[in-house]
């Protein structure tokens, strides 16, 4: 049995585990020049429960997407250890994986480039059961099942139509449909309405839960707004520069957020109180840092408020500042 004892807020028997998880992407600038690390997930541990979900937030570059992208193993992570349902699968090989693939999907950002032009919405939702064997009646009952629970009804309107005859909206639904076809326990969605109107943000979000909800799926949802991610609010991971910076429970952390970093990602929600219009906000000026080399220390010093000496020289631990809330900030060291 792996020992996570140097990681107390993940639960070892969660369905998801991940334990000092690394992904440094590898980049050379010349033929003969030495390698390069970019360290876009750098010592992450986390561990999402079934039916449980858990925000993956912080601003662009911060290696959320890397992140979602290894927890569904499309990259296999360079260092840590990586766990679903028990079974190792940060060492497996692609063709070792069939059994978690088909338990797992991932709903990406973008639903004007991530479905096939040339294939028909049913093809689309039917493929992942056609990869699986399914055979065809049983698959109809399915794709028909996961187009309704998406409320693309009625679904014979649907079914034969293109990519380029539905809005974002729908488009977006179609790909969550294809998601939830094969009835995973784990979905990873990265920022499923970023690129929507807003108007339609909210039916989307609200339709994801719901499948969430009644199927007890584990949940990761990845976002840049954490706004948002009041939808999916058991747990919140908040990520600097490939690094964790606050983990908990979502309402304890977004009430008292303790991390600089956390704080001013909630400072920036904006407030819809006319009475609040002239109040002063905190906004973290300055860039994120090039993650092929990193500043020294924490991470996030070049840009805080509150940098000490010791944040410019030594990487902070993880500390416990509340029952269940973890924070990577030297502020709260005792000392
Ligand atoms: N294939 C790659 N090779 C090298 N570096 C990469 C690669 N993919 C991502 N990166 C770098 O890794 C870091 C994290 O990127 P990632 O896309 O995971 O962050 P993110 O928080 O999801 O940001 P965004 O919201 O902009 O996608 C960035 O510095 C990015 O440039």
């Amino acid at each position: 049995m792996p020992d996570f004892s140097d990681t107390p807020w993940i639960n070892g028997n969660q369905l998801v585990v991940a334990h000092r998880l690394r992904m440094w992407y590898t980049v050379r600038t010349g033929l003969f020049s030495k390698p390069r690390y970019v360290k876009a997930v750098d010592d992450v541990s986390i561990s999402i429960g079934n039916g449980e979900t858990m925000a993956i937030v912080g601003e662009s570059g911060s290696g959320k997407t890397t992140l979602g992208r290894v927890l569904i193993r499309l990259l296999k992570p360079t260092g840590g250890e990586l766990f679903f349902d028990g079974k190792d699968i940060a060492h497996e090989d692609d063709h070792n994986l069939l059994w978690f693939r088909r338990r797992t999907a991932i709903v990406l950002q973008d639903p004007f480039s991530s479905l096939n032009p040339y294939h028909n919405v049913k093809f689309i939702v039917e493929e992942p059961l056609i990869i699986n064997g399914i055979d065809p009646k049983e698959r109809d009952e399915l794709v028909r099942r996961a187009l309704e629970e998406v409320k693309l009804t009625p679904v014979d309107d649907y079914l034969y139509k293109y990519p380029h005859q539905l809005s974002g909206g729908q488009r977006q639904r179609v790909s969550i449909a294809r998601a939830i076809v094969t009835r995973p326990d784990f979905i990873v969605a990265d920022e499923p309405v970023s690129m929507l109107d807003a108007s339609v943000r909210v039916e989307i979000l609200t339709i994801l839960k719901s499948i969430q909800e009644r199927d007890k799926i584990a949940f990761a949802y990845i976002t840049h707004d954490i706004s948002t991610a009041k939808y999916f609010s058991d747990k919140i991971l908040v990520m600097y520069a490939g690094k964790m910076a606050e983990i908990g429970s979502y309402r304890d952390v977004v009430k008292e957020p303790h991390h600089p970093y956390t704080q001013a990602l909630i400072e920036a929600i904006p407030d819809p109180d006319p009475k609040n219009r002239f109040s002063e906000r905190k906004v973290v000026t300055g860039e994120p840092p090039n993650l092929a080399n990193p500043p020294p220390g924490c991470r996030f010093h070049p840009r805080c408020p509150f940098a000490m000496d010791i944040c410019r020289r030594e990487e902070p631990p993880m500390i416990e500042v509340k029952k269940g809330i973890y924070v990577a900030c030297w502020l709260y060291a005792k000392r």
